[in-house]
Order: C-alpha cells, then sequence, then structure tokens
C-alpha cells in the first residue's frame, strides 16, 4: 500500500467577479511507506493546494486522494491520528506557551510523544515558558512542527520546514527528518530549498503551473532534463583539446580563454561527474599535459529544476 497518494487531482479556486483559478490540472503525487518525498515548484504551482487536498482541508473537483488508504475527508478523525501536518505561517493560540500548546496537541492524541522532549528536540527548550505570540517567526515555525509531530504520526506533510530559519536550526530540523525516516516515518516535504530537498529526499515530484513535471530520483532528474557534467581546467598545451574530444566519455570541449571546459558523453547512462574527472585526468597524464586548476561541476538538482520547468525565471523564495 502506498502510504500518502493523490491521483489525478484537479483543483479550481472560483473567485467573484474574476475568473477562476486552475491550481492544480491532474496532479499525481505518491509517497510510499517510510518514504521522503520533495515537492518542488516555484510560488504558486500548486504545492500548498496539493498538501490541503492531502490533509482534507479541502476537497478535489476531482481526483482521488488516500492517506494510509483512508480518505482525508470521509475519514477525518482516521486520519488525524495517523497524519500530522505541518502547515506554512500557522496561526495558533498566542496566548498559549509553547509548553501549553504542545501538551494542549499531546492531549488530542491516545498515543504520542513526550511534549517536554519534543520541546528540547526542536531547539525550543529555552523557549518552553514564552507565549507563542511573542516568539520569533522561526521559533513559531518550530512550534507548528512540533505540533506535527507529537501524535507520533505514520505519515508527515512538512510545508516549508525550514523557511526564516537560521542555519543552525536548518539543520537540527535537517536531523529531525533524518530520525523521522530511521523510525520509518513516511514524509512528503514541501520545499524551495534545492539543498535540503537533495539531501533528504528520495524522490523529487517538480510541479509547475499546477501540472507535474516530473517525477524521479536527483540523478534520475538530472539525466531526464539532458544535463552532463563538465571538469573546466587550465592547460597552456595546444594538443589538450585534441587528446580530450577524442575520449569516449567526452561529449564535447569548448575553449573559453586559457581554459577548456569538457562536458561529459550524453547517450543513455551518460557519463559520471567521477568517471569523467578520472578519465580526463589519466588522458592528460598519459601524453603529459599539465593542467591546472581543474574544477569538477556536478549538475544538481537545481539545474534540473531550472531546465524542466524553463529557465526563464528564478526559483523565488516564499
Ligand atoms: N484560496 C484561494 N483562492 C484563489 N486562488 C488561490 C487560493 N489559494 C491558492 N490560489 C491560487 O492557486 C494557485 C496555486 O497556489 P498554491 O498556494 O497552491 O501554490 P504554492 O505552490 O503553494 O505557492 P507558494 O510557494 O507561494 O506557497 C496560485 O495561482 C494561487 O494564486
Amino acid at each position: 500500500m502506498t502510504a500518502l497518494v493523490a491521483q489525478h487531482l484537479r483543483k479550481t479556486y472560483r473567485r467573484r467577479g474574476r475568473p477562476p483559478v486552475v491550481a492544480l490540472d491532474d496532479v499525481s503525487v505518491s509517497v510510499a511507506p517510510g518514504e521522503v518525498v520533495g515537492l518542488l515548484g516555484r510560488n504558486g504551482a500548486g504545492k500548498s493546494t496539493t498538501v490541503q487536498l492531502l490533509a482534507g482541508a479541502r476537497a478535489p473537483d476531482s481526483g482521488r486522494v488516500r492517506v494510509l488508504g483512508l480518505d482525508p475527508r470521509a475519514d477525518r478523525r482516521r486520519v488525524r491520528g495517523v497524519l500530522g501536518v505541518q502547515l506554512q505561517g500557522a496561526t495558533l493560540h498566542g496566548a498559549l506557551t509553547v509548553r501549553e500548546l504542545v501538551r494542549l496537541y499531546r492531549s488530542f492524541y491516545r498515543r504520542g510523544l513526550d511534549p517536554d522532549r519534543l520541546v528540547e528536540r526542536v531547539g525550543l527548550g529555552e523557549a518552553r515558558d514564552t507565549r507563542f505570540e511573542q516568539l520569533s517567526g522561526g521559533q513559531q515555525q518550530r512550534v507548528s512542527v512540533a505540533l506535527a509531530l507529537v501524535g507520533e504520526p505514520r505519515a508527515v506533510v512538512l510545508d516549508e520546514l525550514t523557511s526564516g530559519l537560521d542555519p543552525e536550526a536548518r539543520r537540527s530540523m535537517w536531523a529531525l527528518v533524518e530520525d523521522l525516516r530511521a523510525d520509518g516515518v513516511t514524509v512528503l516535504l514541501v520545499s524551495h530549498h534545492m539543498e535540503e530537498v537533495e539531501r533528504l529526499c528520495d524522490r523529487v515530484t517538480i510541479l509547475d503551473a499546477g501540472r507535474v513535471v516530473a517525477t524521479g530520483t536527483v540523478p534520475g532528474l538530472v539525466e531526464r532534463a539532458g544535463l552532463r557534467p563538465t571538469v573546466t581546467l587550465r592547460t597552456d598545451d595546444p594538443a589538450a583539446a585534441g587528446v580530450l574530444a577524442r575520449l569516449p566519455v567526452v561529449g564535447q570541449v569548448d575553449a573559453r580563454g586559457p581554459r577548456l571546459v569538457v562536458t561529459g558523453s550524453a547517450g543513455p547512462a551518460g557519463t559520471g561527474p567521477d568517471e569523467l574527472l578520472r578519465e580526463v585526468g589519466s588522458a592528460l597524464a598519459r601524453v603529459g599535459v599539465v593542467a591546472t586548476e581543474t574544477h569538477l561541476r556536478r549538475p544538481g538538482l537545481d539545474d534540473a529544476f531550472l531546465a524542466l520547468t524553463g529557465s526563464s525565471s528564478t526559483l523565488e523564495a516564499p
């Protein structure tokens, strides 16, 4: 059984006096039990709408949603017991302290985590007696993560887990997701942060303007986008370009001033970055060419994202 399933979702927002907005047009996303899947897209791509449909907060116009086999709208209570949802900019009871909020949410579940330990775990130990409304944005964000986890859910949706967090807090949230994975919790991670998704997710679904443009592992997306690694090096030897261009692992050699940019070959599997670097190094060594300032560039998720969604606009921060 797939833990989180969204199949062929369509969602239109109707607005008085203005044309309707098609937020999702045939969107399918799935997360297997224990898997960590990233949902990536620009502002307005449809990520939050997908999350709201998975959580049962809204109904799709058409399509099917299942959370551990349950319909989040028909089985709302049971879904609440197994799915933790951390929403962007959640508004909570501001007069309650961190500890009070986490204890209150813990009381909604039959079983769950120890509230005080969880408060420590999300880095709010020192702020535990501070009212929610007096916390910084990043601290409020961490409260919303704690509330999503306190019922020890089997699946969690984290919407912009680390936006607004400083680098240290961000790393501790990443460690938290790694702990969830180790415990076999299913995670859908909505994010704008490429490094975060690349580091934490087994697979990624890319949304663009309400449609899924690609789903796969990061190497799979890089390959689908036709991206290849490059080695840039500096050499004065005029023979170098010809030697490198004859290598089967090399697709192209471009001279840029005193530097050569060597691109891996295409083909079904393509040339891996490490293979390219190794082959370039040994070919030059064989003919006695001296190269300096060698730099390997591995195409990553950010390159794949831009290639698959069109590079005309950049990925905006929320
Ligand atoms: N309540 C609403 N009423 C009308 N239109 C909406 C509503 N909520 C979202 N939209 C529109 O639906 C589209 C998808 O929005 P959604 O919030 O799902 O995107 P998102 O990928 O989560 O964006 P962001 O990264 O900015 O949070 C956008 O065009 C947005 O303007």
